[in-house]
């Protein structure tokens, strides 16, 4: 049956089985759902909008000093026009940030180009505190999500556990959609590359989630976090949970569009597991996409290497 909005997931109730179940059935059949009583109020989120408003409305000058093309490891601010997505410019700018740790001294693997430091605006102190305190938070709250689905899946909830012993990779932004002409991609048609994303909306609407062959609007719904299920995901579950395409459409002439993603990998040396799932989840499982485009890297480095590569081929060249 389609459905006309996403499920609500109540965080507070993933203690009990019933919302577990929920979870599983949204998990599976929508692969989107908003999270909600997840313990960040209102007003921390509208905090982080506020800051995240502040530092786009800096001076272009001000944005430019903390360039993605400074930083090899794909951190920093984008310009609208400089990321593409499914072969078409995303009309977005936006701040990458990710775990903070300096970068290795010799690359052993290529994928270790996604480890190194963050950049920072001079122009707007706060930023950091704010991001980065967002980012812990969130990483609590995916690691809990995390283990109830292991449950929900009928294995053991540490099952995953192991992929990110050291601390999960992640990786975040803000983003601003300005208004444009209606023809516009916002962000194309993907999927995202680690086991969770949080997506954190204002007002505007755009974000569109691919369910049974249609479109379904992500309306949205405050203080909720829109949390999807990202592609390790899909490998660790082999294909019974499938990492959905979404896109974002581009808000119309005279509007703009504010959001913050969140994306939970395991640590990047990791390869994921394939867990043991009851049969007749596997009986119903499609198996894991075999997109030539885009194929899926159990390897988790490799797969956010390839997710990074495909968004900003340029990072790096000013450095
Ligand atoms: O801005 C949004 O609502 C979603 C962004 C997104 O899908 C992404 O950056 O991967
Ligand atoms: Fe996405």
């Amino acid at each position: 049956m389609a459905i006309q909005q996403l499920p609500i997931i109540s965080y507070k109730q993933l203690d009990t089985q019933a919302e577990r179940e929920r979870l599983l059935w949204a998990a599976s059949e929508v692969g989107f759902f908003y999270l909600v009583e997840h313990g960040l109020s209102e007003a921390d989120l509208d905090a982080v909008l506020r800051v995240s408003r502040r530092f786009f409305a800096l001076s272009q000058a001000a944005k430019e000093q903390v360039s993605m093309a400074y930083s090899p490891h794909f951190r920093g601010y984008n310009a609208v026009g400089q990321e593409v997505t499914a072969g078409a410019v995303d009309m977005r700018e936006q701040f990458d940030w990710m775990n903070e740790e300096p970068a290795p001294q010799q690359l052993q693997y290529d994928w270790q180009r996604v480890i190194g430091p963050n950049l920072w605006p001079a122009a707007l102190p706060p930023l950091r505190e704010q991001l980065l305190s967002l980012t812990l938070r969130q990483t609590e709250i995916a690691v809990t999500l995390l283990r109830a689905l292991c449950q929900a899946l009928g294995v053991a909830w540490n099952a995953l556990d192991d992929s990110f012993r050291d601390g999960p990779y992640t990786h975040s932004k803000i983003i601003r959609y300005p208004g444009t002409e209606a023809s516009s991609q916002g962000v194309g048609a993907h999927k995202d590359p680690g086991y969770l994303t949080f997506v954190l909306q204002d007002q505007q609407s755009g974000l569109e989630v691919e369910h049974q062959g249609e479109w379904l609007d992500v309306e949205p719904l405050s203080g909720s976090f829109v949390v999807n299920i990202g592609e390790l995901l899909e490998l660790a579950s082999d294909g019974f949970l499938q990492a959905t395409n979404h896109r974002v459409r581009a808000p119309k002439p005279g509007t703009e569009r504010f959001s913050v993603a969140y994306f939970m990998a395991a640590q990047l040396d990791a390869t994921v597991p394939v867990l043991d799932l009851p049969a007749a989840m596997k009986a119903k499982s499609k198996g894991v996409s075999t997109d030539p485009n885009n194929p899926l890297l159990s390897q988790v480095g490799e797969n956010v290497l390839k997710g990074r590569v495909r968004s900003h081929p340029d990072a790096g060249k000013a450095a």
